[in-house]
């Protein structure tokens, strides 16, 4: 509860300058790398505000100094210095959001390029619990709402700083009886503007947040297709993308709304000036206060008074929406990265693949351990098949491995070292994956399988394709090793798919091997092809298998048995069919399907 309303004391805080300072001032770092450029925009903006009051402020000169003495002496060269004031207003109006795009460019360019490496420091756990899609729409249209703001707020701002200091400095040395009386709508501005103001920032904050849901809702459902469809769940899927749609439309709807209220509420109160000015300045020059050059002045004055505060207020608006989204872009950059190496850590070359647990525990939350005093030992080149219901904790050792995750208690120990004391990059260099899910990056058969080790030679490519049974396939597709695949299925079939990627964990030549094995179903000589491959690829490293069939890990060194996250069996085949335990129940129950299926 409490937790609540600190919650949402910061989320009003946001809406305030106080509660957005720290997030401008970061943006405002990245500005301040292009400080040249930066000062020219600078210069630009205070010429165009200069040359902005000079207009009005000659004109007016111009009606006292020849229509009220009926001179035309000189008008000339006014009308002359008039066309080239708006001139070289117009040029520095140019100039300035010409250089200032290419600032915004280059700091969106930045940013994007830190979130991006960021992403790459980030534990996998950090991802397990994320929407992908939503993590997307932050590289994307949190990044390009940053942007867009940048484009032209910063010029808007100082701009309208410059231009209201100046008009107001003009205005008192004018008349300050005048400036009093245009200045009495401001409080009205004002208050008008916190209203709307103190609405919008909640809202655009709200809009961004459906739409990131929205993008990782699209991701989730484009690449789920298959399933979506195999179960007829499209009109629940239109359905709820229909809600999060109307979501994202009625925050939407509420910002532009809240928005589209200021320039109306600015056109109304500038009107109302303008009326002011001219009414009090028309009676006070009938008494001779003022004259009539000064009057046209400050009702061109007046107006240009009131424009900055309606820009500015506009661009708190636009600001807010900026800050939406660059607080979700540090908001990632801030995140943890995944532990760095301890201190001392140092890179192990040449892992023999001696692989030892002992008395190992670790839980993902807090309380409650997933894994619990694992101990066990794998030699060089020694076959582990992990066995166990579904839940059982076989990934996580394999996790815990791969060192995605640390043990909380117990070692971990890789030719004796301390794993924690081996640098992650040596450890992870010298371990390969085969994954169930055998993902293919967009490039051609060649390149996925180079992915293995990137240094390799057409032919140790070929070699590798060869010895993971996948070089006669791919001589028969039309482009043989150079057929891209496009996209995830790219036509080739699933089992040819973990071929391929067998073809690459041979070329890396690990020295660790973690295999999950594939449980869809695949056709009888495909299913023989890849158990040859394997067999190759399992053949002089220490390899770790997540079985699911157990006839194909009867020949595994050892056998570790799981269940609720310990061990409660290890031994070859043989010797576990002997114990007439978990792994004998297993494996019976097993052959009598596959039996039952047979006949
Ligand atoms: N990233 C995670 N965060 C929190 N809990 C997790 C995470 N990954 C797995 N778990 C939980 O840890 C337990 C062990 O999961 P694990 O994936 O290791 O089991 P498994 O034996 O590999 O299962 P399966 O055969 O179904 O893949 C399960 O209860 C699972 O829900």
């Amino acid at each position: 509860m409490l937790r609540k309303r600190k919650e949402n004391m910061t989320g009003s805080q946001k809406n305030t300058v106080k509660g957005i300072a720290p997030t401008i001032r970061r943006i405002w770092s990245y500005l301040a790398d292009q400080r040249s450029l930066l000062i020219l925009v600078l210069l630009m903006v205070v010429a165009s505000s200069a040359l902005g009051l000079l207009g009005p402020f000659l004109i007016g000169w111009g009606i006292d100094e020849y229509f009220a003495t009926n001179s035309t002496d000189g008008f000339i060269w006014l009308l002359i210095g008039l066309a080239a004031v708006y001139v070289m207003h117009s040029l520095s109006l140019w100039f300035q959001s010409y250089w200032m795009i290419g600032i915004a460019q280059k700091t969106v360019y930045t940013m994007r390029r830190q979130l991006f490496s960021h992403f790459h420091k980030l534990s996998i756990d950090f991802f397990n619990k994320r929407q992908h899609g939503e993590l997307m729409s932050r590289v994307t249209n949190d990044i390009e709402n940053v942007s867009a703001t940048l484009n032209s707020s910063v010029i808007q701002i100082f701009s309208s700083v410059l231009t209201l200091v100046g008009t107001l400095a003009v205005m008192i040395w004018l008349s300050p009886l005048l400036t009093l009386v245009t200045m009495m709508i401001v409080p009205l501005m004002f208050m008008g503007m916190k209203w709307i103001t103190s609405r919008t920032g909640k809202l655009y904050k709200e809009q961004q947040r459906r739409l990131g849901e929205m993008n990782g809702y699209i991701e989730e459902t484009i690449s789920g297709q298959k399933i979506i469809k195999s179960f007829s769940q499209e009109a629940k899927v239109i359905e709820e993308f229909r809600m999060k749609n109307q979501q994202l439309k009625d925050s939407g709807y509420w910002a532009q709304t809240f928005t589209g209220f200021i320039p109306k509420l600015m056109n109304m109160l500038n009107n109302l000036s303008f009326t002011i000015v001219a009414g009090v300045g028309g009676f006070f020059a009938l008494r001779g206060y003022v004259t009539i050059g000064t009057i046209v002045i400050f009702t061109e004055y007046s107006r240009q008074f009131t424009r900055p505060l309606n820009d500015l207020s506009n661009q708190f608006n636009t600001l807010l929406s900026a800050v939406a989204g660059a607080d979700r872009v540090f908001d990632i950059i801030d995140t943890e990265e995944e532990a760095v190496d301890e201190n001392g850590a140092e890179p192990l070359q040449n892992i023999l693949g001696k692989v030892e647990f002992k008395d190992v525990s670790f839980s993902y939350e807090k309380g409650g351990d997933t894994v619990s005093q694992l101990n066990f030992q794998a030699k060089p080149g020694q076959t582990i098949a992990l066995v166990g219901p579904t839940g059982a904790g076989k990934s996580t050792i394999v996790n815990l491995i791969s060192r995605f995750y640390e043990p909380d208690q117990g070692e971990i120990l890789i030719d004796g070292h301390d794993s924690k004391k081996i640098t992650r990059e040596s450890l992870r260099k010298q371990m390969g994956f085969v994954l169930q899910d055998s993902f293919l990056f967009q490039g051609s058969i060649r390149e996925n399988i180079r992915y293995g080790r990137l240094d390799a030679t057409d032919e140790e490519v070929e070699n590798a394709a060869r010895a993971a049974n996948a070089h006669s396939f791919i001589q028969r597709l039309p482009e043989g090793y150079d057929t891209e695949l496009s996209q995830d299925d790219a036509g080739i079939s699933q089992g040819q798919k973990q071929l391929l990627s067998i073809a690459r964990a041979i070329l890396a030549d690990p020295a660790i091997l973690i295999l999950d094995e594939a449980t869809s179903s695949i056709d009888t000589i495909t299913e023989l092809k890849i158990q040859e491959a394997l067999q190759y690829l399992l053949k002089g490293r220490t390899s770790f298998i997540i079985a699911h069939r157990l006839n194909t890990i009867k020949n595994a060194d050892q056998i570790i048995v799981i269940e609720s996250g310990q061990i409660i069996e290890k031994g070859s085949h043989e010797s576990l069919l002997e114990q007439k335990g978990f792994y004998h129940d297993l494996y019976t129950s097993q052959l009598e399907k596959k039996m039952l299926m047979n006949s």
